[in-house]
C-alpha cells in the first residue's frame, strides 16, 4: 500500500495560475479529481454552477456551515468559499486521491484536522509578474484586484507552513510535479 498522503491540498495568491495548472493537469489525467467548492461568489462569464464552483446564496451557505456539511471554510475577499465535506470522504473512504484548491485559511484548518495531508504551495516567479497574471486576466476590477494582493502579500508570508512549494513559471512542468506529488505518475 501506499505511503503517500491521499489528500493534497493546493493553495497561493490570486492569479498565480492555479486554476490553469489544475486544467492543465486533468487534460492529461482526467482521472484526477478535484474537489468543487461551494462559494458566494458570483460567477465569472463561462464558469458554470456545480463545474468551477457550486454558486450559493448567503442563506445557502449558513446552511451547509449549520449542517456540519463543510470540511473547512473561510472568507476570502469578500466572499465565502468552502469545502463540501462528502464527497471528499467518499473519495477518501474508497483509497483514492483528493485535491482541493483552496486559500491559506482553508490549508491551516486543513492541516488541524487532517494532520497527513499534504499541503502544496503554488508562488509566482515574482511579484511583478503575479500583479501581471491577476491584473491581465481581466476578471476582476481593480479594486477587488487590490483587496487580492493584499492577501497575496499574506499567503506569500506564510509559504513555509506547506510541505512543498512549486513555482509557477511552466504550466506544463508545474502540472507534472503536481502529478508526481498526488502519485498520479
Ligand atoms: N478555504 C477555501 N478557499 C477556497 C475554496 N475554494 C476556492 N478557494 C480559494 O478562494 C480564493 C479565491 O478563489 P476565486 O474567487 O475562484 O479566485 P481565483 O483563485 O483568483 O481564480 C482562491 O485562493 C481559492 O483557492 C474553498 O472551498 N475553501
Ligand atoms: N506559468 C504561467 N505563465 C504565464 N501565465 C500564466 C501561467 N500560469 C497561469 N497564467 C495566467 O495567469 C492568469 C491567472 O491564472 P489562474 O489560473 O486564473 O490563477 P489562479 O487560479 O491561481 O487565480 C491567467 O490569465 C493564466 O492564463
Amino acid at each position: 500500500m501506499s505511503e503517500r498522503p491521499r489528500l493534497t491540498v493546493l493553495s497561493g495568491p490570486s492569479g498565480v495560475g492555479k486554476s490553469t495548472v489544475v486544467a492543465h493537469m486533468r487534460k492529461m489525467h482526467p482521472e484526477v479529481w478535484l474537489s468543487v467548492s461551494a462559494t458566494t461568489r458570483h460567477p465569472r462569464p463561462g464558469e458554470k454552477d456545480g463545474v468551477q464552483y457550486h454558486f450559493v446564496d448567503n442563506d445557502q451557505f449558513d446552511k451547509l456551515i449549520a449542517n456540519g456539511e463543510l470540511l473547512e471554510w473561510a472568507v476570502f475577499a469578500g466572499n465565502r468559499y468552502g469545502t463540501p465535506r462528502q464527497a471528499v470522504q467518499d473519495r477518501l473512504d474508497r483509497g483514492e486521491p483528493v485535491l482541493l484548491e483552496i486559500d491559506l485559511q482553508g490549508a491551516r484548518q486543513v492541516r488541524e484536522s487532517m494532520p497527513e495531508a499534504q499541503l502544496v504551495f503554488l508562488a509566482p516567479p515574482s511579484w511583478d509578474e503575479l500583479v501581471r497574471r491577476l491584473t491581465g486576466r481581466g476578471t476582476e476590477p481593480q479594486h477587488v484586484i487590490d483587496q487580492r494582493l493584499d492577501a497575496a502579500k499574506v499567503e506569500l508570508a506564510a509559504e513555509t507552513e506547506f510541505d512543498t512549494t512549486l513555482v509557477n513559471t511552466s504550466v506544463e512542468q508545474v502540472a507534472a510535479e503536481l502529478l508526481a506529488l498526488l502519485g498520479v505518475v
